[in-house]
């Protein structure tokens, strides 16, 4: 741990506050997973963690078996019969047959069914004519198929025996189509993060309630509860802790002993009424408090008994960015799917920045477009200020301005992070 790990002092500079590359270290040192596991349903499997590795007990698809409505033969036969094939038996998807073709002999045959023993290759029933005569049916091939057309072989999207998934992914619901198609019906899971939420301050009053002056609706809980949707968590409300250090120090000791995660909102910082840093210190472990970054400075990380402790600043803008950038891989992390960091990509700034201070990474809320020629730039919601859940609203993402850089000019690249690179709209 450096010494800059449990910094005491709101007040300091930036280059003595805890970077944001050394919190993701401290983050990924400090947590390890905690979720037991669970078998569950297929059906009631997605978005969770696999705890197991999946491989195929079998062959999918099961049998060779014909991708179109046609006509089944073997294709060495086409030579000595010139194509003209008498029909010999019919076979629909679901009704597997053990009756060998005859050398002269075609079978008409369904998408989906399985080839009968003998033929290797089908041809599409539009491309054949057919007649009868001396009361049999004949079919007429084209020319030109190569062996093996139309047929899907046996195991040919999953051999029998083969890895499918790895245990730590997050099902989605095409993984959940693999597993089925493997034919298992149950499989094991980790268990789903009991997550604490409880939001601080004595202006805070949940829509629905009555408002006075100062007052301000508990948005934060909504943000946090939506964002928490996408993980494998279940939520316990807390609710809205008065500015009262002997409630928050009760209400904290109360979630941590029922949660893996206690997520706070507001009282972050050293104000008067500010107690969360306090109770932390007095019930628990403080790994790291105030970092070099904005928005979002004041963002806590600790651990009260067996429960992480995370503690996110009341500014609505900070609490969601330190949300994606530090909560959302810790639960990943604790539940089983290893710590996520988000994807990003560089692309053109449509935006001048004329000053930013060293030392500190930025976040700006940031939003995709297309410059006069028609390419990829990403604009920034020009407002910086941390209470304005306007620009999270029109924001598909976040930018991501390293330390070092003091200043941005228009159509040099800046990093973006979609928010669909942490799994969020
Ligand atoms: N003297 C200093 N003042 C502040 C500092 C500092 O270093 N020195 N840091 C600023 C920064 S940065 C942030 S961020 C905020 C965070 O402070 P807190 O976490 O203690 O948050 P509060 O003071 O409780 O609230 C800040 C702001 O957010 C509103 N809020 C709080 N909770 C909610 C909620 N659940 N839903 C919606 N809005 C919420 C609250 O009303 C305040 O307006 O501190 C700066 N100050
Ligand atoms: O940096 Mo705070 O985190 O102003 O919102």
């Amino acid at each position: 741990m450096t010494d800059k790990t449990l910094l005491d002092d709101c007040f300091l500079h930036d280059k003595d506050r805890l970077r944001h590359d050394e919190a993701l270290a401290i983050l990924k040192d400090r947590l390890s997973p905690v979720a037991s596991r669970e078998t569950v349903s297929l059906a009631d499997a997605l978005e969770r963690i696999l705890a197991e590795d999946i491989t195929a007990p079998r062959n999918v698809p099961l049998a060779d078996n014909s991708a179109v409505d046609g006509y089944a033969f073997r294709h060495a036969d086409f030579e000595t019969t010139g194509g003209f094939f008498r029909l010999q038996q019919r076979i629909a998807a679901g009704h597997a047959t053990d009756i060998a073709l005859a050398p002269w002999a075609a079978a008409r045959i369904f998408t989906g069914a399985v080839m009968p023993p003998g033929a290797d290759t089908v041809a599409m029933q539009e491309d054949c004519e057919t007649h009868q005569q001396d009361g049999h049916d004949f079919v007429i091939v084209p020319q030109g198929l190569k062996i093996g057309a139309n047929c899907r072989k046996a195991g040919e999207d999953v051999a029998e025996g083969a890895a499918v998934l790895s245990a730590g992914h997050c099902l989605r619901p095409q993984d959940l189509a693999a597993i089925a198609s493997t034919g298992r019906a149950r499989i094991d899971v980790y268990r789903k993060l009991k997550v604490g939420l409880v939001s601080t301050g004595d202006e805070l009053r949940r829509p629905g309630d009555l408002m006075n002056l100062g007052d301000v609706y508990d948005s934060n809980h909504f943000l946090l509860r939506g964002l928490c949707a996408a993980l494998p968590v279940e939520i316990e409300d807390f609710g809205i802790l008065k500015d009262d250090a002997a409630l928050v120090e009760v209400t904290l000791k109360d979630a941590a002993s029922r949660c893996d995660v206690v997520l706070t909102t507001g009282g972050a910082s050293r104000g008067d009424e500010d107690h969360i840093l306090k109770a932390l210190d007095t019930l628990g472990k403080r790994h790291m408090w105030q970092l070099a970054i904005k928005p979002g400075r004041p963002m806590m990380f600790g651990n009260i008994g067996a429960s992480a402790f995370l503690g996110l600043p009341g500014n609505p803008v900070a609490a969601m960015v330190c949300f994606l950038l530090y909560v959302r891989p810790v639960i990943s992390l604790l539940a089983g799917s290893g710590f996520c960091e988000p994807q990003g990509f560089e692309v053109p700034a449509a935006f001048d920045v004329p000053t930013k201070k060293p030392d500190r990474r930025e976040f700006y809320r940031g939003y995709l477009g297309t410059d006069e020629t028609g390419a990829t730039v990403v604009h920034k919601f020009m407002r910086d200020g941390s209470g304005l859940i306007t620009g999270l609203r029109e924001a598909d993402g976040l930018i991501e301005i390293p330390e070092e850089v003091t200043a941005i000019r228009r159509g040099e690249p800046v990093r973006f992070l979609p928010f669909s690179g942490f799994g969020i709209r």
